[in-house]
């Protein structure tokens, strides 16, 4: 029963019917098609099966129907194919009063120490005691907000739960769905042209039937180094992809394979010590090298013959293909992906919506060339790493037990390039080892921009119905006749048809990738990724999971994917800007998680949703507290209890079971003591810098006084700064914009500190005055590399002595006087 409504909500049986054949009849699911392909298993369960677990749970605990999901045991579900297991209920019960717990103490906590504050304000003689109000204030509304940042966050925290696939449960190649792999890039100087084409070979090389695999580069920067660059990557994947599959290599990015050392990895089992693998091999290795030299050599070919720019070039796109004749080329090409290279039309004067609008591009060309029903879309950057990724996906997108209100499958987004002291941050150990596990124990993960196997359909919105009239559609969708056809799935795709290089084909696809086609559609607002924000990625999945679709998280040990993470300051801290931008920007929409309907959501993944839009807005607290406490102690106004004060034991609970918390998640997922300093020290310097830009921007956007911007971040290496944070040193190479805040707030806590053990010898006030001088020390030690960037260090990383010297003058011409003002009310 619950099935079938699901099927008539979604509307899409008669599409699953085209796509392997699961629906028997609508109320039916034939289970003999996919095998059960995927297990879920939850957090302190022995194991579970399919979905049933999850709805069970999800069904009894009705919104956050805490109560009735922590009394309610799930109950004894088959693992379909694999043996019955007894869900270890009391176990996962247990866990969760525990939970209950915890949060309960913490509450109490907290609501004593607002107690404490708020009590304040009713103090009869509140002039005589000669403490300004307005500082009290607004530690008040900081501690509130940061409390409800932290609430909302401890929605990931209730449900995790973690999946297993049995790709070999999978029907024959012959019967897999195909794939459109989706690579972007956008700046041939940002984005180096090897690395794009490593992706791109990555992708082509998958363990998935060639003939299933088409792949399309996205190109915004509309440039022939581009285009010339996938030409000769095309040439190198006729011997690159027959020695993949001749040898079972699974290092299938020719970068990674040939840099690491020949008797590594899991390669290549059997065959790595056969003389023909040996041989195999050195040839490979040598016409990389030459395909590398090749692609080098294409900027200064191309370097002075650009006649477009990347905002303005008209729409190229080609079916990349080579028409020599002879028996073996001929063979080899039919074992190769198909390779579509797209640049789509950019007009200065007409929006172009970054990378959603890249997208949509996409969507619209293949539909009319290959219309694969799943998609997998990847940053260039993002080289797949383990060739069976694209399997997995398919075996939670076949699986029948969910299948049909699926709407894509995340896979992590993890980085080859991180140092052993990650003193970025770049594990996003928070993001992807917790919040993705837990979001996916409710509703699904966030759409997570690069990595995700889509379901074609889920992004074409409920316009696509059996017997929707056409003339109808065209105002959604565009005038294109193809490719309204397409939206059907009826006809057969042009490339399969090996019409792909079809004169008629590519006009209409330079038609559909022209920068006025969505004009007047519903393109990025209903349909396909929404162009209200540049976090596309986000407010997209949002928008999916209201209209009903779920998703899936799935993290195995070995990467699916692996990016290139920031190593420097600067690019992190841009990156942040531009995300926590995208992010608020949202959160302060009509798309706001809490208010946005109609939403099939549950409350808990709103709470999710509502925590990441909003917790940019964490800048405010956080410079509060780097400023006021410090600000107060220079004139020693006290503004937390004094040691001797039993409210005091209740702050300081507070601060120990926050970090308590922290270390106890960095150590189940995996991490070191150290990663708390790096996590908290990093956490600091973006909300001062990057979530208070982002939050301005988005406010500022929102009034329309700024238009959306979107600046690839760097994925050009630098030798010298990768050394740098290789071992582990900062690199301050980055704007006075970022730079100035955060020295002149150590510079202001040193004087603050200072004070503050001074007036303790002379004043003999430490009792009162001491989590003030505790916090000046806090923020000191954890930001320890700043004073050394700036006192210490000689090398070009540095924090320059100017800017030292300007924030030093800028605390003390700002701070004091914007200060003592502050202390007066
Ligand atoms: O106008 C544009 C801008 C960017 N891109 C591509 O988008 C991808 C992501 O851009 P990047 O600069 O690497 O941004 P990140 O901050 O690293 O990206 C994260 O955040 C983005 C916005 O939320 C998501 O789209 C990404 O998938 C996600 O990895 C890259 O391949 C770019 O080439 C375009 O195609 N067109
Ligand atoms: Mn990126």
């Amino acid at each position: 029963m619950r099935k079938s409504m699901i099927f008539r909500d979604l509307d899409c049986t008669w599409w699953l019917r085209r796509h392997g054949g699961m629906v028997a009849n609508d109320n039916e699911l034939n289970f003999t098609a996919a095998g059960l392909a995927t297990t879920q298993w939850h957090e302190g369960a022995d194991a579970s099966g399919g979905l049933g677990l999850r709805r069970e749970v999800r069904d009894s605990s009705k919104i956050l129907g805490i109560k009735s999901s922590i009394s309610r045991r799930p109950r004894l579900v088959t693992g379909m194919g694999s043996p019955r297991h007894k869900v270890g209920s009391n176990r996962w019960a247990r866990r969760r009063r525990f939970r209950v717990l915890v949060l309960g103490m913490w509450m109490a906590f907290k609501f004593f120490a607002e107690k404490f504050r708020v009590s304040f304000f009713f103090q009869n003689d509140i002039k005589e005691v000669g403490i300004p109000t307005l500082p009290w204030l607004l530690l008040f509304l900081s501690e509130l907000l940061l409390f409800f940042i932290w609430l909302l966050g401890q929605a990931f925290r209730w449900r995790t739960v973690s999946r297993t696939v049995f790709p070999e449960r999978l029907p024959e190649d012959d019967k897999l769905p195909s794939i459109d792999v989706f690579i972007f890039t956008a700046d041939p100087d940002r984005e180096p042209t090897l690395l794009v084409m490593n992706t791109v070979l990555s992708a082509m090389a998958m363990d998935y039937p060639p003939d299933k695999l088409h792949v399309y580069l996205s190109d915004d920067g509309g440039s022939t180094l581009t285009l010339n660059g996938l030409r000769e990557a095309w040439r190198f994947a006729k011997w690159w992809i027959p020695f993949c599959t001749r040898f079972g290599i699974q290092k299938r990015c020719p970068e990674a394979y040939f840099s690491s050392p020949t008797n590594d990895d899991d390669d290549h089992g059997h065959f790595d010590s056969s003389d023909e693998y040996r041989l195999e091999r050195e040839k490979l290795k040598e016409k990389y090298q030459d395909f590398k030299e090749r692609v080098k050599a294409l900027r200064g070919t191309f370097k002075d013959t650009i006649s477009f720019t990347s905002k303005d070039h008209p729409s190229v796109i080609e079916v990349i293909q080579e028409n020599t004749s002879g028996i073996r080329e001929q063979e080899v090409q039919s074992i190769l992906p198909r390779l579509v290279y797209v640049s789509r039309e950019k007009k200065p004067s007409h929006p172009h919506h970054f990378k959603a609008g890249a997208i949509n591009t996409l969507l619209r060309v293949s539909g009319v060339m290959s219309n694969s029903p799943y998609i997998l879309s990847l940053d260039c950057d993002m080289y797949c790493n383990d060739p069976t990724s694209a399997r997995q996906a398919i075996c939670f997108h076949l699986d029948p037990n969910i299948s049909s209100s699926l709407g894509f499958v995340q896979f992590p987004q993890r980085f080859h390039n991180v140092a052993k002291k990650d003193i970025y941050e770049r594990r996003l150990r928070s993001i992807f080892s917790l919040m993705w596990p837990g979001l996916d124990g409710l509703d699904g993960p966030i759409l997570s921009g690069t990595g995700f196997v889509m379901k074609r359909i889920a992004l074409y919105s409920s316009y696509v119905k059996e017997g929707a009239d056409p003339i109808e559609l065209k105002k959604y969708f565009g005038p294109s006749n193809e490719l309204i056809k397409s939206l059907f799935q009826h006809t057969k795709p042009n490339l399969i048809n090996g019409k792909d290089s079809s004169n008629e084909l590519l006009q209409e696809a330079k038609f559909l990738a022209s920068c006025t086609y969505g004009d007047q559609t519903k393109w990025g607002e209903e349909v396909g990724f929404l162009h209200y924000s540049v976090a596309e990625d986000f407010l997209t999945g949002f928008a999916l999971q209201c209209k009903g679709w779920n998703s899936v998280y799935f993290s195995s040990s070995k990467p699916q994917f692996l990016g290139l993470g920031v190593t420097n300051l600067n690019d992190l801290l841009t990156q942040g800007t531009r995300s926590s931008s995208g992010l608020v920007e949202v959160g302060i929409s009509k798309f706001c998680p809490f208010i946005y309907s109609p939403s099939k959501m549950s409350f808990l993944e709103k709470m999710c949703y509502g925590n990441l839009s909003f917790f940019p807005l964490n800048c405010l607290p956080l410079w509060c507290f780097a400023t006021i406490p410090q600000l107060c102690l220079l004139k020693g106004i006290p503004l937390y209890p004094e040691v001797s004060n039993s409210y005091f034991i209740i702050f300081m609970l507070l601060f120990i079971s926050s970090l308590a918390q922290h270390s106890y998640e960095i150590l189940i997922t995996g991490g070191s003591l150290r990663s708390l300093i790096y996590e908290q020290r990093i956490w600091m310097m973006r909300a001062i810098t990057s979530h208070l830009y982002g939050t301005l921007d988005a406010f500022v956007k929102r009034i329309g006084m700024r238009e959306a911007n979107f600046l690839p971040t760097n994925k050009a290496e630098d030798d010298e700064r990768v050394k740098l944070y290789e071992n582990g040193i900062y690199d301050f190479r980055t704007s006075t914009m970022f730079l100035g805040p955060l020295v002149a707030l150590v510079i202001l806590n040193i004087g603050s500190l200072l004070a503050g053990i001074a007036r303790a010898i002379l004043v003999g006030d430490l009792d009162k005055m001491f989590v003030q001088v505790f916090i000046s020390f806090y923020i000191l030690a954890l930001n320890y590399p700043i004073i050394e960037g700036m006192v210490i260090r000689k090398d070009k990383g540095r924090i320059p002595t100017l800017i030292t010297i300007l924030s030093a003058i800028f605390s003390i011409i700002i701070f004091l006087p914007v200060g003592s003002r502050l202390l007066m009310y």
